[in-house]
């Protein structure tokens, strides 16, 4: 399918999701991530889930992370393609921005060329470990100033899609995509 035709059909799956539904599998999606060979590394971004739009919480990996003693980093958009990346503290003062996403107010940022780990927001995925978001880009910008060794998580409450159809030279694939009962390598 194409990544316009999967946004949609994505979106409206997940809207029938209840909230019951995304903790139990959110759960298990963080348990899961226990079971990857990526416990070496120091920094580990996530992002902070958009609930309206029904995303996998990752405020469960953020307790495994913070469990770890793992450097905790997270996004703010700083304008309609660019983000930056702060360390996640107990000081760090969040808030929704104008998508709902929580972001961090300020703190120490930390520069992309540092991060060890990314776990991705997605809306599907396919067999070959390529992705589609809300169609912005902000990942794919983002992953292209990471290290090239960067791990790549994506995290999904679905199975891959055969074949994601429109796939270009901006996108970044997935090292590795984690659902409730599966851990896909690419
Ligand atoms: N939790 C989370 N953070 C993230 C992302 C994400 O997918 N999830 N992004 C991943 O890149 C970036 C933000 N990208 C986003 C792009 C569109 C929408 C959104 O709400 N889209 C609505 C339409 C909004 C409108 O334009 O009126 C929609 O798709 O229904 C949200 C986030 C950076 N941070
Ligand atoms: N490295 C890049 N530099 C400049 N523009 C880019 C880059 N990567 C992607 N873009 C632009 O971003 C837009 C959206 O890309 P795409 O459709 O792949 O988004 P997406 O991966 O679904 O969304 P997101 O990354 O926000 O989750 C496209 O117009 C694309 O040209």
């Amino acid at each position: 399918m194409l990544k316009s035709q999967l946004r949609l059909v994505y979106k409206d799956k997940r809207k029938s999701f209840s909230s019951d539904f995304i903790y139990d599998c959110s759960i298990k999606i963080s348990n899961m991530v226990l079971k990857l060979p990526i416990w070496d590394f120091s920094f580990y971004h996530t992002f902070l889930s958009i609930n309206t739009l029904k995303e996998v919480d990752s405020s469960f990996l953020i307790t495994v992370l913070q469990g770890k003693d793992k450097n905790i980093i997270i996004p703010r958009t700083v304008s309609s393609t660019e983000l930056k990346h702060y360390l996640l503290t107990d000081s760090t003062r969040l808030r929704l921005n104008k998508l709902n996403i929580p972001e961090p107010i300020d703190g120490i940022e930390i520069k992309e060329d540092k991060i060890d780990v990314v776990f991705i927001p997605l809306l599907a995925y396919d067999k070959n470990g390529n992705r589609v978001g809300y169609g912005k880009g902000y990942y794919d910008i983002f992953l292209a100033q990471c290290k090239p060794e960067v791990v790549k998580i994506g995290l999904s409450f679905f199975e891959p899609e055969n074949e994601i159809k429109d796939i270009n030279y901006n996108d970044i694939s997935l090292d590795y995509c984690v659902t409730p009962n599966n851990i896909y390598k690419f």
